[in-house]
């Protein structure tokens, strides 16, 4: 169905909502994580089918990109995995290319995957700063094995920046004569995503031994096989908050989302219990969400799902519930910063995220109001969705709607067709 939003890209989408209850089905996109492991997978077993690929920019993105073996060049755009997969993907296979990015994704760290690749041989150098894309590639020495080698090809790689980095090198290790132990130190976040990787690779025949803080992954054959991609679990948090923030007798099914995720996402299930909605998972990969009362506090730890922690922080300030927050270290470098950005937009509404140092964030709301604001997005899909569910207590406008396309292209559409009022915002008057 055409969506009022393709008439008004590079404005604001004016939200409101005029109903009663909120009621029915929504329709939530694939996973673009498991999409972009499935593709790159697919792509080193050379074959097997996928089903229910992801509509997001993100996995568009990335089986164009896949599917240009000659490109001189790859623009990433602002997709993390893309970049992050396809630099190890590209340098593995001997590639000879540039791999740049938005300006934004030029700011997003990159160097820790390039120097465990240069230790695998590849010859990678950096086109602007150190650290960061623009990255030329120019091919790859293989490494003569040494003693204690013989085994397993080491590397130590960090895990407090980005999982993805992790996640890029074990869907290549198979590949490698020797495999490769990677051992990880620090604070490792977003660690289901590499579970994820894990198990996808499992799927497609490559296992991988998880000792903790040790990953090894033999050299193995991947074998081509189907794989039919799960509804995306951070997508499903926009409906929660909806459900959370809807008038009373609101209740929500959402297809295509299993009771066994591989999605660490999946998390907002036992989160979203603590703020009034309840799940319950259908026979048929589906979910149906009711309310319940919310508790008087919240306390959470994202460092296994940040993802999901500007829907929570939105929904604790509008429910008025006092929540701390932790593990929120890898939001400044996503993107955009999103801890800044949420301070800044909670506040337009009365609530606020504050620092309250060694990690833990306090979001509350004394006076949360929602009266024809309008949320900025910062080129992030994840501002924009987070805070569209507010609608359901007050009009406001949403700035830079395209932004959902990332990862969820039909959000606006299925909010229309959930039954919310959007339009344009008015021209300003001068
Ligand atoms: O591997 C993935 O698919 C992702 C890992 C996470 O990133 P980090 O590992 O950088 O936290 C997550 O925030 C991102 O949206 C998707
Ligand atoms: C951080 C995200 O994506 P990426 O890191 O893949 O750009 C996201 O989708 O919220």
């Amino acid at each position: 169905m055409p969506c009022k939003v393709d008439s008004i890209i590079n404005s604001s989408i004016a939200l409101s909502w005029s109903r009663g209850a909120l009621r029915g089905k929504a329709q939530v996109p694939a996973s673009k994580s498991e999409s972009n492991r499935a593709l790159i997978i697919q792509a080193l077993a050379a074959g097997g089918e996928l089903h229910n690929l992801s509509d997001a920019n993100d996995t568009r993105l990335m089986r164009r990109l896949l599917q240009e073996p000659t490109a001189s060049a790859f623009d990433a755009e602002d997709a993390g995995t893309v970049m992050r997969f396809l630099t190890a993907y590209l340098a593995m296979t001997g590639r000879q290319t540039e791999l740049t990015g938005t300006a934004r994704m030029l700011e997003r760290p990159i160097g820790i995957l390039v120097d465990a690749l240069r230790q695998l041989g590849a010859r990678i150098d950096y086109q602007g700063q150190e650290g960061y894309p623009p990255l030329r590639l120019q091919g790859r020495t293989p490494q003569p094995a040494t003693e204690e080698e013989a085994d397993f090809t080491e590397l130590t790689v960090r895990g407090d920046i980005s999982s993805q980095y992790i996640s890029a090198l074990l869907m290549i290790g198979p590949t490698l004569p020797h495999g490769l132990r990677i051992w990880l130190t620090g604070k490792v976040g977003s660690r289901p995503y590499i579970r994820m990787t894990q198990a996808l690779m499992q799927h497609f025949g490559a296992s991988c031994r998880d000792l903790g803080e040790v990953l090894e992954v033999r050299p193995q054959a991947y074998q081509p096989t189907n794989y039919t991609v799960e509804g995306d679990w951070s997508a499903a948090s926009y409906w929660y908050a909806m459900v959370a923030l809807a008038p009373a007798g609101s209740s929500l099914t959402l297809p295509t989302l299993r009771r066994y995720s591989w999605q660490g996402d999946q998390a907002i299930v036992g989160i979203m219990e603590k703020l009034g909605v309840k799940t319950e998972f259908l026979a048929d990969e589906a979910v149906r969400l009711t309310q319940t009362e919310p508790a008087a506090t919240l306390t959470q730890d994202f460092t296994d799902c940040p993802d999901l922690a500007q829907t929570v922080a939105v929904v604790a300030a509008a429910l008025g519930v006092p929540a701390e927050m932790t593990g929120l270290e890898s939001l400044r470098i996503k993107e955009t910063d999103r801890i800044a950005a949420l301070q800044t937009e909670l506040a337009k509404f009365g609530g606020s995220l504050t620092d309250e140092g060694n990690g833990v964030f306090r979001v509350s709301a004394a006076d949360f109001r929602v009266a024809g604001q309008t949320v900025a997005t910062y080129h992030d899909h994840r501002m924009a969705m987070a805070f569209a569910p507010l609608a359901l207590r007050g009009p406001l406008a949403v700035e830079a709607p395209q932004v959902v396309r990332k990862s969820y292209p039909q959000f606006w559409a299925e909010l229309e067709q959930a039954g919310f009022t959007t339009g344009p915002t008015p021209a300003p008057v001068y």
